[in-house]
């Protein structure tokens, strides 16, 4: 199966649903991984792929690395390997890989060409695909990055025989996270069948690259409907940073986030509570949390002014519109969601 994203600029690319074929380059490559998914995979990358010279940067695993220092690592190794501007680089790996690839990638000798091989359910459904890059810092979430197409996207579901049931309950959330915005049939769907069952999870991937491929190529910069897709993220971000990163999962704070956005959402009665409670079933079906116990509500309302979406300050929420359907909206009123935070 393959899934076009179409962008100007020569920027469009194929997304490949399936196993992964042989992959032969003439050129120089650098595979960047970790060494969790070096030790499942690597042997048989390493057997797929064929290059003018192929070498490997090996990157300490974890979203607390997602930083500079980890930035220049994979910097060193391009120029240790002589990359020039006709190199590539590989992301082999899950989001955090394929973050920090890209953004190496779009800076290496002012930008050269990488792809992406995701190997996480959390990455081949969203992560991999639409050329969001970069990196965390002490002021919040991928505050530091660039817009960096891949040359390529290839996806297959054989990697995830070995990610463990809690990374894979944090890539079901964002799978849910495109139902609620754009498809309620999808939804229908969620619910009615099981990801954990193999004969389902190729749909699932296939469903949500091609929500997420619709979406990039009308708004490949984020300037309008593109934020959408941080639906559940103005609050998740600021759980993954207020715990240091190291407590929850991206996909696990985003569902947190999109429980709140539901929250208010009801009470703005753009949802039912009936609705918000069949998007809270689908997240426990897989053991995503749902809540977050917030210390101090203002300080954690203030965080929202470092994300990315928020400007004159002003917040920018995404809110579902029952299921199927959202909305993106700077409007809402501080006591509103503060009420909202202060219940969770
Ligand atoms: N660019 C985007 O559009 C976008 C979208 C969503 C999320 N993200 C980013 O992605 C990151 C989260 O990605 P993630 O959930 O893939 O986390 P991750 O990259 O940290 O991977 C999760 C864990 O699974 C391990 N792993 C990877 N593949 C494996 C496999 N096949 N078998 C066993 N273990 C495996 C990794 O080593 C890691 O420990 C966050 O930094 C988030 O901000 C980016
Ligand atoms: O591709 C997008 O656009 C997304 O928003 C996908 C999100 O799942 C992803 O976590 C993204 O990195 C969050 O947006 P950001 O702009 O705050 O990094
Ligand atoms: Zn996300």
């Amino acid at each position: 199966m393959i899934v076009k994203i179409d962008l100007s600029n020569d920027n469009s690319y194929k997304i490949y649903i399936e196993k992964l074929q042989a992959l032969s380059f003439d050129r120089k490559v650098v595979v960047v991984t970790n060494p969790t998914i070096a030790g499942f995979h690597l042997e048989y990358l390493k057997s797929k792929i064929t290059a003018k010279e192929l070498s490997f940067c090996t990157i300490p695993d974890g979203e607390e690395y997602k930083n500079m220092k980890t930035l220049e690592m994979i910097l060193e190794s391009c120029f240790e390997a002589k990359l020039d501007r006709k190199s590539l680089l590989v992301a082999f790996g899950g989001g955090v890989i394929g973050d920090m690839t890209g953004f190496a990638a779009s800076i290496y000798q002012r930008g050269i060409d990488f792809i992406q091989i995701p190997t996480t359910l959390l990455s081949q459904v969203d992560a991999s695909v639409g050329g969001k890059t970069g990196i965390n810092n002490k002021f919040g979430k991928n505050l530091v990055g660039s817009f960096h197409q891949p040359k390529a996207v290839y996806i297959d579901s054989n990697f995830l025989k070995t990610l463990p049931k809690r990374e894979f309950g944090a890539g079901v959330a964002e799978v849910i996270k495109m139902a609620v915005c754009f498809n309620s049939d999808f939804f229908d769907w969620l619910e009615k069948n099981d990801l954990r069952d193999e004969k389902n999870i190729d749909i699932a991937i296939q469903k949500s690259v091609e929500t997420k491929a619709y979406v990039v190529s009308i708004d490949e910069k984020e300037q309008g409907l593109r934020a959408a897709l941080n639906y559940g993220h103005t609050f998740g971000h600021v759980i993954e940073n207020l715990t240091n990163y190291k407590t929850y999962l991206h996909g696990e704070a985003v569902g947190i986030g999109m429980c709140m956005a539901n929250a208010l959402a009801v009470k703005l009665g753009l949802m039912t509570k009936e609705q918000e409670q069949r998007v809270e079933n689908l997240l426990k079906k897989y053991d995503i949390p749902t809540t977050y116990k917030i210390e101090d509500v203002e300080d954690f309302y203030e965080h929202f002014f470092l994300d990315k979406k928020s400007s004159n300050s002003k917040i920018k929420f995404i809110l579902p519109v029952g299921i199927g359907d959202c909305k993106i909206t700077d409007e809402i009123k501080k006591d509103d969601v503060c009420e909202i935070l202060k219940g969770f």
